[in-house]
């Protein structure tokens, strides 16, 4: 089948597409005559269509895939991508913006539509200076969650391909198509292609509400400022790229032996490790080439939640902090207070699969080491070890949503907004007036804008909030010059003369981490979490369900440790251990019993003095530009001397074998050949450094984005160093502190 040219009765618009014969469904696409990256198209569908596809590249794999269907008298529709026959996600890059003439009445449904920054993307483009197919794809079977545009559904019932000329589908009326207006196209006379109706159900524009703070970002940074300044009277907007995560939060997404309840995958803890084999890891940002949670909560919502107070070093001038935050105490108190840890999440405060603990401990005793409980003692870190502590809450996933978010969104003068992206700050010189966001509905142009005096917190992570400064002109001009050349982006950037030129992105730091697999005859490997999404232990499951007890009540880790060590170079560098049962990989010549594997994970934390830096691609994705792991020499030799010192007396615990390494490779050349994307824990920091001079910080003691008036950053890009633990307690007193910082600071709303 070839597209060829008609006319929508109802709009006027003139299309070059088809009716297919099978279900009666119409695709048209009409390019501006001198083509640019956009096109207006529109899918007339009948009722019974439940979700309807069309892929500008005419085949399911690596092309750029939209896909819609109606609910409650709207268009709901995304964009997205795959490269796999599974469920095609997110695809962030392309803009779509549903067009008045669209409808829903109860025989159809039409979405009439403009797609911007649409005839190129990932590894695809449309061929438009010649001829090429497209493909829809069409399911009579319902969405997993109607309203939300990322639901996840089932595999189309039916597809097929059509041949299209693009040279001959361009109108000279484009840009009226734009307005609605069919311009001097006669009046339709043609066999109607499509339904024949009046009610135009899409939503008018939104008139636009000013906030006195605008938050971007929903992870832990952004949670916590959102609550204390909302609690201040503030009028605050918190926005959000992604959707839902626990339950209580909206969130759907339950393992089959969960279903009927509203436990999701982010509020039981143990399907943490489910996180990372996942068949459709939506939850990922994949705009990001690292682990990034693109969700409410962010990491918190799919990290294994260990928690740590900050000791006195996270904070101390030689990690970089300015004088002015050294007395952290005051806030770490404000977050405990709101967040108690727990070294025992099961509800009946019994510990499960302890197995771990007591072969790790008889390690650690013979080292020296003492057992104490960690939180107790956050600046014990030398020779101490205990029990691994959490911020899960009745046996639940807790963090900042179930705590700071529940007060914040019990305030009137507080807002949140989800599935929203905002790409870049809109400035006028120094002076922040609003953010850009995805969401065209918002004013027509999808700004927000701030109220006078008002200020924007980015809170979108080491790599989110790095590329919204790029995007706003803010950064060193290699990144700009790459937004520059992006076609949607690149025209927002404020003129050349009012770029912010800053260290963004430099100063990078994440923990490097290398695992040591050992099995012991005690060990029970829970199947090395293989099982716990699709088809857990009855018994366990069953006691999680009843009352969030047992081994579903906590993440994977057990044991954790610390040993500090001096160094040629004068400084102390932290070495910390994570223990849990089971393995991620396992490379060995030894035969072992898959039953008994446990992993000891060693990572080198403060004092590393290695940094690398992170930016953006072409395609704006955030990636690391230079890996940040073991570029000094001394971080290398300290953490190869930790790592042979957790195994140095493994021949006094009875049954011990380490399995990887294994005895055919040293721990020296074992280290040599990990590949360096295992060694990222994904706790980086950095990345808009906090400091006292704006030729080597980003923000300044206040969190304020140096050379601008009213932009601040709270989130663990500040962060100048790596703290002692998992970071993510220590990040929370963080923002607590910055966020008094920034309402003390005068001047503001
Ligand atoms: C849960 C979602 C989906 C699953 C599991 C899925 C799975 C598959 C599978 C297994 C095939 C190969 C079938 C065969 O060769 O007979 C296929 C083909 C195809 N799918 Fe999907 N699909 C999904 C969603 C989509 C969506 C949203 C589109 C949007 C346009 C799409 C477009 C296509 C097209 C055009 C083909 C045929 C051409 C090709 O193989 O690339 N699919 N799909």
């Amino acid at each position: 089948q070839t597209a060829t040219q008609y006319t929508d009765p109802d709009n006027g618009f003139q299309f070059t597409g088809l009716t297919e014969p099978v279900h009666g469904v119409t695709y048209g696409l009409v390019f501006p005559p001198n083509p640019t990256t956009e096109f207006i198209g529109e899918i007339v569908a009948p009722i019974a269509a439940k979700w309807i596809g069309f892929s500008l590249g005419g085949a399911m794999l690596q092309s750029l895939l939209l896909v819609a269907w109606p609910n409650n008298g709207q268009i709901v529709t995304s964009t997205r991508y795959t490269t796999t026959y599974d469920l095609p996600t997110e695809y962030d890059g392309p803009t779509l913006t549903t067009l008045p003439s669209s409808l829903v009445n109860s025989t159809h449904w039409k979405w009439v539509y403009r797609c911007q920054n649409c005839t190129t993307w990932q590894n695809g483009a449309m061929p438009l200076s010649s001829g090429a197919a497209l493909a829809w794809a069409y399911s009579d079977v319902g969405v997993d969650d109607p309203s939300n545009p990322q639901s996840t559904f089932q595999e189309h019932t039916d597809f097929n391909f059509f041949g299209i000329d693009y040279t001959s589908a361009t109108n000279t009326n484009y840009n009226n198509y734009l307005n609605g207006d069919s311009g001097s196209t006669p009046p339709p006379t043609t066999t109607p292609t499509g339904p024949t109706t009046t009610t135009t159900t899409t939503g008018p524009t939104i008139v636009p509400t000013p906030y006195d703070y605008i938050i971007v970002g929903a992870g832990p940074g952004g949670i916590i400022a959102a609550d204390r300044i909302s609690e201040a009277g503030k009028k605050v907007l918190l926005i959000e790229r992604g959707g839902p995560s626990t339950g209580e939060t909206g969130g759907t997404y339950v393992a089959p032996w969960a279903k009927g309840t509203n436990l999701t995958k982010f509020d039981i803890p143990g399907l943490f490790e489910s996180m990372f084999t996942d068949s459709n890891p939506w939850y990922w940002c994949k705009d990001i080439t690292v682990f990034a949670g693109c969700l409410l909560g962010g990491g918190t919502s799919i990290n294994g939640a260990l928690y740590w107070y900050p000791a006195t070093s996270d904070f101390s001038t030689a990690a970089g902090w300015p004088s002015s935050w050294t007395n952290h105490i005051p806030y770490t108190n404000m977050l405990k207070q709101r967040l108690p840890s727990t070294d025992h999440p099961s509800t009946d405060g019994k510990r499960y699969l302890e197995q771990v603990f007591n072969v790790t401990s008889q390690l650690l005793l013979g080292q020296g080491y003492s057992q104490i409980t960690i939180n107790d003692n956050p600046d014990y870190k030398d020779h101490a070890f205990g029990y691994s502590a959490f911020d899960f809450i009745d046996g639940k996933r807790g963090g900042p949503v179930a705590s700071y978010l529940r007060t914040a969104k019990a305030r009137s003068n507080f807002a949140y907004m989800d599935y929203t992206l905002v790409s870049n700050v809109v400035r006028n010189g120094s002076q922040i007036t609003g953010v850009q966001t995805n969401n065209t509905q918002i004013g027509g142009n999808g700004i927000i804008p701030l109220t006078p005096n008002g200020r924007v917190i980015l809170s979108a992570g080491s790599f989110g909030s790095p590329r919204i400064l790029f995007q706003s002109g803010i950064g060193p001009s290699d990144m700009i010059s790459l937004v520059q050349a992006d076609p949607t982006a690149g025209p927002r950037l404020p003129p050349q003369n009012q770029w912010i030129n800053l260290p963004v992105g430099y100063n990078a730091s994440d923990n490097p981490s290398i695992n040591l697999v050992f099995t012991h005859p005690s060990i029970d490997a829970y199947e090395n979490w293989a099982d716990v999404w699709s088809s857990p232990r009855p018994a366990d499951a069953a006691q999680y369900l009843k009352d969030q007890s047992g081994v579903f009540a906590s993440a994977s880790p057990r044991v954790n440790f610390w040993r500090a060590y001096g160094a040629s170079d004068g400084r102390v560098r932290y070495a910390q251990g994570t223990v849990r049962p089971g393995a991620a990989s396992i490379n060995t010549t030894l035969p072992y019993n898959a039953s008994n594997i446990f992993t000891i994970t060693v990572y080198l934390s403060t004092g590393i003095t290695s940094r690398g830096r992170v930016g953006i691609d072409a395609a704006l994705r955030g990636k690391p530009l230079v890996n940040p792991w073991l570029v000094d020499p001394i971080d290398k030799q300290i953490l190869l001397q930790a790592l042979h010192d957790v195994v140095s007396n493994m021949n006094t615990v009875p049954g011990l074998t380490m399995i990887t390494p294994d005895a055919g490779q040293t721990i020296d050349q074992y280290v040599d050949a990990y590949d360096p994307s295992t060694m990222n824990s994904n706790h980086w920091v950095g990345t808009n450094t906090i400091g006292t001079s704006a030729s080597k910080a980003v923000v300044d003691q206040n969190a304020k984005v140096f050379n601008t008036n009213n932009l601040f950053i709270v989130d663990a890009s500040i962060i100048p160093a790596l703290p002692m633990g998992n970071p993510h307690g220590m990040l929370m007193s963080a923002a607590e502190q910055a966020a008094a910082k920034i309402l003390a600071l005068a001047g503001g709303p």
